[in-house]
């Protein structure tokens, strides 16, 4: 399924992209669109093949065949250090913040990802002063610099989120992979959260895995449906919520 170009931005896309592990197809054939100020979800069930997609648009997994573009520029082959330095950022479903440390040292740990030059070691990363820019920036951007100094393992489970959100920010990506950044949260930390990827669509494209349909439904200005490793459908969310084969495969009925 090739989607039409549009007058967007367009700044990730892939194309036929298949992953298989053995006999198992996690993902086949998918191709999908990031526009710059669009937020594009993907769901599906259990095992649909989500995280094994953000993790070939990431680099984190190769790909059994298919493509995958940044800012037009061919990536399929680059590893996800390389992609993250040229704008791709994302977060991940387990936790990854360093809880003993603080928020900002958080923050600059994963913008030095970025701007620290490799061979520029003996240098302490505290001088750093562009990291440490970077980090409060994104601090910033997420809503967190009243607890810049707060020693991570002490924020709430929302607050952890929303500093997994800052650090992808701090590399300055121009495209942002969420996968599950809603998960555990309680209504008050949900609406907090989907305020600032409300925020970051503007600058940002945005690819949102997410189980909590509700959430999906209100921020999504596109949603690909998957079953089994493969694309049933993928529209705007008033097409996907009336789609005859989405509501019998995923949906249900009543929703
Ligand atoms: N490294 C791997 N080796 C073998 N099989 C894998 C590997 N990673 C994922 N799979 C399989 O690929 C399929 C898709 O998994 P994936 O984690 O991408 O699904 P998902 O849609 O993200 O699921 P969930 O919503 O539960 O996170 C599953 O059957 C999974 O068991």
């Amino acid at each position: 399924m090739v989607e039409a170009p549009t007058q967007a931005q367009t700044l990730l896309q892939a194309q036929g992209v298949s992953r298989f592990f053995g006999g198992l197809k996690a993902v086949e054939d998918v191709s999908l669109t990031l526009n710059r100020g669009e937020l594009h979800a993907v769901i599906g069930t259990n095992g649909a093949g989500k995280s094994t997609l953000i993790n070939l648009l990431s680099g984190e997994l190769t790909l059994s065949a298919g493509a995958v573009t940044l800012a037009g520029q061919d990536v399929t082959h680059w590893p996800q250090p390389r992609r993250a330095r040229a704008g791709l950022g994302r977060s991940y479903q387990r936790n990854t913040v360093f809880l003993e440390f603080s928020v900002r040292e958080n923050c600059r740990l994963a913008a030095q990802a970025r701007w620290q030059r490799a061979w520029d070691w003996w240098t302490p990363a505290r001088q750093c002063v562009r990291s440490l820019g970077a980090a409060d920036e994104a601090m910033a951007r997420a809503g967190l610099s009243e607890h810049a100094e707060r020693i991570a393992g002490t924020l709430s489970h929302g607050q952890k989120r929303q500093l997994e959100i800052a650090m992808c920010l701090a590399s300055d990506p121009q495209v942002l992979l969420l996968d599950e950044p809603l998960a555990g949260m309680g209504a008050e930390e949900t609406e907090r959260m989907l305020a600032l990827l409300g925020e970051l669509k503007a600058g940002h494209a945005i690819l949102l895995v997410e189980h909590d349909m509700d959430a999906v439904f209100r921020v999504a200005d596109r949603i690909t449906v998957m079953v089994n490793g493969r694309v049933i459908a993928s529209d705007v969310p008033e097409a996907i919520r009336n789609h005859p084969q989405v509501r019998l495969a995923y949906l249900g009925d009543g929703h």
